[in-house]
C-alpha cells in the first residue's frame, strides 16, 4: 500500500520526499498511522529488497484497495502546508498528487552482476595425506593439499603468502600445534606474533581444541603483539622507566602538546593538520628516524620536525612514554645491551608471525635482531590486508623477504572458504584495480550465496532504518544476532545506526575505542549552546561553554561565584567576568541575548544560528581542527545537524544527546561480556574477523575513499586511495553468506556520489536515475 494517514494527514508515499521517510517510520512505530481504506494501524516498510511500503500492523489483515487520487484526502495534501506530518518540506517543493516531475522514484537495488562464472575445483577439496594432517582431519580439523604443506613443511624460513579467508589464521595454529606436537619443541622456545591481542587468545583457545594439547604447554607460549611482546620486554628489564603511568596513551593528549609547542614555534593552529603531524612523527619514529635524521620535504614536513624535535623533549622533561617509544625503546636496548640480546635469542628459537604485511621497519629489525639464530620463522600474510601504511607499516618488508632470506620457501594459499563465489569475485574485481600489489586471484569453494547488493538510502538516518529493517526481518527468520556486522571507515559515520540499535532489543556491541558521537570536542560544544538555553544554570554545560566564548576554564568559578553574588544564572554572570577583552565582551553578551531564544526554535536551525550567529564557526576556524586531514570540527557540525534534523524541539535533541551519551557508556561496558550480539565496528577493527552478513556504511566518495585520501589523489599521490581500497577489499572479505553496500543518496547533508571503487561493479548493468 502506498498512502496512509499520519494522524489526520494524507501520506501519498509517491509525492512524499524521501528526506521524510525515517519519520514517517518512526511515527508507524509508535501507531501513529492509520490505512488510508479501513484505518487500522499499519507500519511502514522501509528495508532493502523491495520498496517502501504501508502494511497492516496485524500481519492477518491483508492489503486494502487504495483510496483514489482525487479523493478529499488527497486534495487536503495539495495545500503545501508550511508543517507537514510534522515535517517541513522545502518551500519549493510542491506535494501536488498533479505534478509528475515530482515523483518520487525509487531505486532499486542492485545485485553485483558481470562476474565471472563459478567453477569447481577438484584441487579445494582434497585433503593431504600427511600424518599430521590426518591426525588433526580425525580430530574434525581439515587442512587442504596447499595448508597442510604450510603446516608440515620443513622449510627453516617460510612464508605462507595468501588472500583473505583462505585459512592463514589456521595454518598458523595448525602449524603451532605441529611444532609442539611433531617436533617436540619446548613450548617456551616459541614466539607467536598476532596483530591483535584478541587474535593471539583465539589461537590459544583454538589449540586447545587439538588433539593432545595441554594447557600448561599452552601457558608456555610466548605470544601476544609486538607491542605487547616488546613491552614484556622492556618491563622485564627497566620496570620504572616504562611504569604505565608514564604512558601517554591518546592522540588527544599529544595534540595537546604539540599545539603548546606550535604556538611557541609561531605555527598557524587555524590551518595545521594536527592529525597528520602525529601521524608523522609516529611514521618516522617507526621508520627508526630521529629528529636528526629527517630531511623534511616540504612546509608541513619541515613545521612537523620541528614539532618532532619539541615534542621528543617534553616527554624527557616530564617522564613521559607513548607507544612508539615501546618499540623504539626495546630495538634501543636490544642493540645496545649484547647479552641480554643474547638471551632472548637463546631462548627463542621459533617464530610464527602473522598479519606480516603491516609490520613496519622497528618492528621488522628487531624482529631480525630476535630470530638471528632462530631454526624456524614462519610469516603469514596478505599485501592486499595492508591497511595501517598511513601510521609506518610497509608492506614491501613482506614482499621482499627472499633478500633477507634468501632460502625462504612461499607456499601460497588460493582457495578461499570463508565467503561465496559472488562475494570473492567482487573482492577479486575490487582489489584487482590497485596497481601496487602481487598478482593472485582467490577462488571460492562454493557458489550458493547470492550476489552483493548495493542499495540507495536517501541519507544516513535512512541507511541505518533499511540494514535495521533487514537484519529483524533475518533473526526472526532465524539469524543469530552475532552474524551481523555493521562496518564503517570511521567512528564519526556510526552515529545513526547506533541510535537505532540503542533504541531496539536487539543485542550489540561497539569496538573498545568507540566514543559517542556526542562526545567529539564540537558537537560537545555545539550542545553546550543548547543546554544553555534550556537551563542557563546547568553546570554541565560550563565547561564546554567556555572556549567558543573564548573564556579559560577557570571562569568555571568567576561565573558560579558572580551568579551567587549578582543572583543571577551562570550563563547571565559570563559578562561579568574581569578582566574580559572589549571583543570577548561583545561576543559574550550577544551570545547571552540569543542563547535563551534558541530553545524555542528547531533543533537544526538553532545550531545553524550558533554556528553562524553566535561565532562558532569563526572559533572552529581559529582553535578547533580545520587543519586535520581526517577529524574536521566542520565535518561533525555537519552532521550535527543532520542528526537534530529528526527533532522538533532542542528539548528532545538535547535529552536524545544525553541519552546516547550514556547509552555509549553502557554498550561499551556490555561489549565486553557479549558475544551473541550485532557487531558495530570500523573496517579497521574487523581485520581478521568474519560474519554471516555483512553491511558496509557510506559507500560514497568522501567516505570510502575517505576525503583525505581523495585529497593526496588529486595532489598526485595515489598511495592513500590504494589504501583506502584495500580497506573495501578487507570490508568485502569479511562477509561468508551475504554483503550489503549502501549508497546514499546524500551524505552530511549534501548530495553524494557513488564510491569510485563501486563504480566498475556496476559496468555494463543498467544504472538506475538518481
Ligand atoms: N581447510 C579448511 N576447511 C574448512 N574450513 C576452513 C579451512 N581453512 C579455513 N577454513 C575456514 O575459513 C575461514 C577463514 O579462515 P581463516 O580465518 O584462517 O582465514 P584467514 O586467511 O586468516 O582470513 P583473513 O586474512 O581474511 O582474516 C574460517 O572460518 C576457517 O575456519
Amino acid at each position: 500500500m502506498k498512502t496512509a494517514y499520519w494522524k489526520n494527514e494524507y501520506i501519498a508515499l509517491e509525492h512524499w520526499p524521501k528526506e521524510a521517510y525515517t519519520r514517517v517510520h518512526e511515527a508507524g512505530k509508535n501507531g501513529e498511522l492509520h490505512c488510508s481504506s479501513c484505518h487500522q494501524a499499519v507500519i511502514f516498510y522501509l528495508g532493502i529488497h523491495d520498496e517502501p511500503h504501508f502494511i497492516h500492523k496485524d500481519p492477518t489483515i491483508p492489503p486494502c484497495q487504495e483510496l483514489p487520487k482525487n479523493s478529499h484526502a488527497a486534495a487536503q495534501a495539495k495545500e503545501e502546508p508550511a508543517e507537514y506530518g510534522g515535517f517541513r518540506l522545502p518551500k519549493s517543493r510542491s506535494i501536488s498528487a498533479e505534478e509528475e516531475n515530482e515523483k518520487n522514484d525509487w531505486q532499486s537495488p542492485y545485485h553485483i552482476k558481470n562476474l565471472q562464472p563459478f567453477v569447481l575445483s577438484a584441487a579445494n577439496h582434497q585433503s593431504s595425506c600427511h600424518p599430521f594432517t590426518q591426525t588433526l582431519k580425525e580430530h574434525g580439523w581439515t587442512l587442504d593439499e596447499e595448508q597442510s604443506l604450510a603446516v608440515t613443511t620443513d622449510a627453516r624460513h617460510l612464508l605462507v603468502l595468501a588472500g583473505a579467508g583462505s585459512g592463514k589464521t589456521r595454518v598458523l595454529t595448525s602449524r603451532t600445534a605441529f611444532l609442539l606436537l611433531e617436533k617436540r619443541v619446548n613450548p617456551k622456545s616459541i614466539m607467536l606474533v598476532t596483530f591483535t591481542s584478541k587474535a593471539a587468545s583465539e589461537m590459544k583457545e583454538r589449540l586447545t581444541r587439538m588433539p593432545g594439547m595441554g594447557p600448561s604447554t599452552l601457558q608456555q607460549l610466548y605470544t601476544g603483539t609486538f607491542h605487547a611482546i616488546f613491552y614484556r620486554i622492556l618491563m622485564h628489564y627497566d620496570p620504572d622507566k616504562w611504569h604505565s603511568s608514564k604512558l601517554i596513551k591518546f592522540d588527544g593528549e599529544k595534540e595537546y602538546i604539540l599545539k603548546i609547542a606550535a604556538s611557541e614555534l609561531g605555527i598557524d593552529e587555524r590551518e595545521f593538520a594536527f592529525d597528520a603531524c602525529i601521524q608523522q612523527i609516529g611514521k618516522w619514529k617507526n621508520d627508526l628516524y630521529l629528529p636528526s635524521d629527517v630531511r623534511p620535504d616540504g612546509d608541513f614536513e619541515h613545521s612537523a620536525l620541528e614539532l618532532y624535535k619539541k615534542y621528543e623533549q617534553y616527554k624527557e622533561t616530564h617522564d613521559k612514554f607513548d607507544f612508539d617509544d615501546m618499540q623504539t625503546g626495546c630495538y634501543t636496548l636490544l642493540k645496545s645491551d649484547p647479552a641480554l640480546l643474547s638471551a632472548y635469542q637463546n631462548r627463542f628459537r621459533y617464530f610464527l608471525m602473522d598479519e606480516f604485511q603491516d609490520i613496519n621497519r622497528v618492528q621488522y629489525e628487531i624482529m631480525r635482531l630476535l630470530t638471528d639464530k632462530a631454526e624456524h620463522i614462519c610469516f603469514v600474510g596478505d599485501d592486499d590486508q595492508a591497511i595501517y601504511s598511513f601510521r609506518g607499516s610497509d608492506s614491501s618488508f613482506l614482499l621482499n623477504l627472499k633478500i633477507d632470506f634468501p632460502d625462504l620457501e612461499t607456499v601460497y594459499l588460493a582457495a578461499n572458504y570463508r565467503s561465496g563465489h559472488k562475494i570473492v569475485q567482487t573482492a577479486n574485481q575490487i582489489i584487482a584495480q590497485n596497481h601496487v600489489r602481487t598478482q593472485k586471484k582467490m577462488r571460492a569453494l562454493h557458489d550458493q550465496s547470492p550476489a552483493p547488493v548495493l542499495f540507495y538510502p536517501h541519507d544516513e538516518e535512512m541507511e541505518s532504518v533499511m540494514i535495521m529493517t533487514d537484519i529483524m526481518e533475518k533473526i526472526r527468520n532465524g539469524a543469530s544476532p552475532s552474524d551481523f556486522a555493521i562496518l564503517y571507515r570511521t567512528n564519526v559515520m556510526s552515529r545513526a545506526i547506533f541510535e537505532r540499535l540503542a533504541v531496539s532489543s536487539l543485542p550489540f556491541r561497539v569496538d573498545a575505542d568507540y566514543d559517542s558521537f556526542y562526545n567529539r570536542r564540537a558537537v560537545k560544544g555545539i550542545l553546550a549552546f543548547l543546554k544553555a538555553s534550556l537551563n542557563p544554570d546547568d553546570p554541565s554545560m560550563l565547561n564546554d561553554l567556555l572556549p567558543p566564548l573564548y573564556l579559560r576554564k577557570t571562569a568555571v568559578q568567576d561565573a558560579k561565584a558572580l551568579s551567587i553574588l549578582n543572583d543571577c544564572s551562570l550563563l547571565e554572570a559570563l559578562p561579568h567576568i574581569g578582566g574580559l577583552k572589549p571583543f570577548q565582551k561583545k561576543t559574550i553578551e550577544k551570545a547571552v541575548s540569543i542563547i535563551g531564544t534558541l530553545k524555542n526554535i528547531r533543533p537544526d536551525i538553532a545550531i545553524e544560528t550558533i554556528e553562524k550567529e553566535l561565532g562558532f564557526q569563526n572559533y572552529l576556524k581559529k582553535r578547533g581542527n580545520e587543519g586535520n586531514k581526517m577529524d574536521k570540527g566542520s565535518d561533525e557540525i555537519k552532521d550535527v545537524k543532520v542528526a537534530a534534523s529528526k527533532f522538533n524541539s532542542v528539548q528532545a535533541f538535547v535529552d536524545h544527546a544525553t541519552h546516547m551519551v550514556a547509552m555509549s557508556k553502557e554498550v561499551k561496558k556490555r561489549s565486553k561480556t557479549e558475544p551473541f550480539a550485532i557487531q558495530l565496528g570500523t573496517i579497521h577493527r574487523s581485520k581478521g574477523l568474519e560474519y554471516k552478513y555483512v553491511y558496509l556504511l557510506g559507500c560514497v566518495e568522501g567516505c570510502m575513499p575517505h576525503d583525505y585520501a581523495l585529497e593526496a589523489w588529486r595532489e598526485g599521490d595515489r598511495k592513500p586511495i590504494e589504501e583506502e581500497r584495500r580497506l573495501l577489499y578487507v570490508a568485502v572479505t569479511r562477509a561468508c553468506s551475504e554483503l550489503y553496500m549502501s549508497v546514499s543518496a546524500k551524505r552530511r547533508g549534501k548530495t553524494a556520489r557513488p564510491s569510485r571503487f563501486i563504480n566498475n561493479l556496476k559496468k555494463g548493468a543498467p544504472i538506475a536515475a538518481r
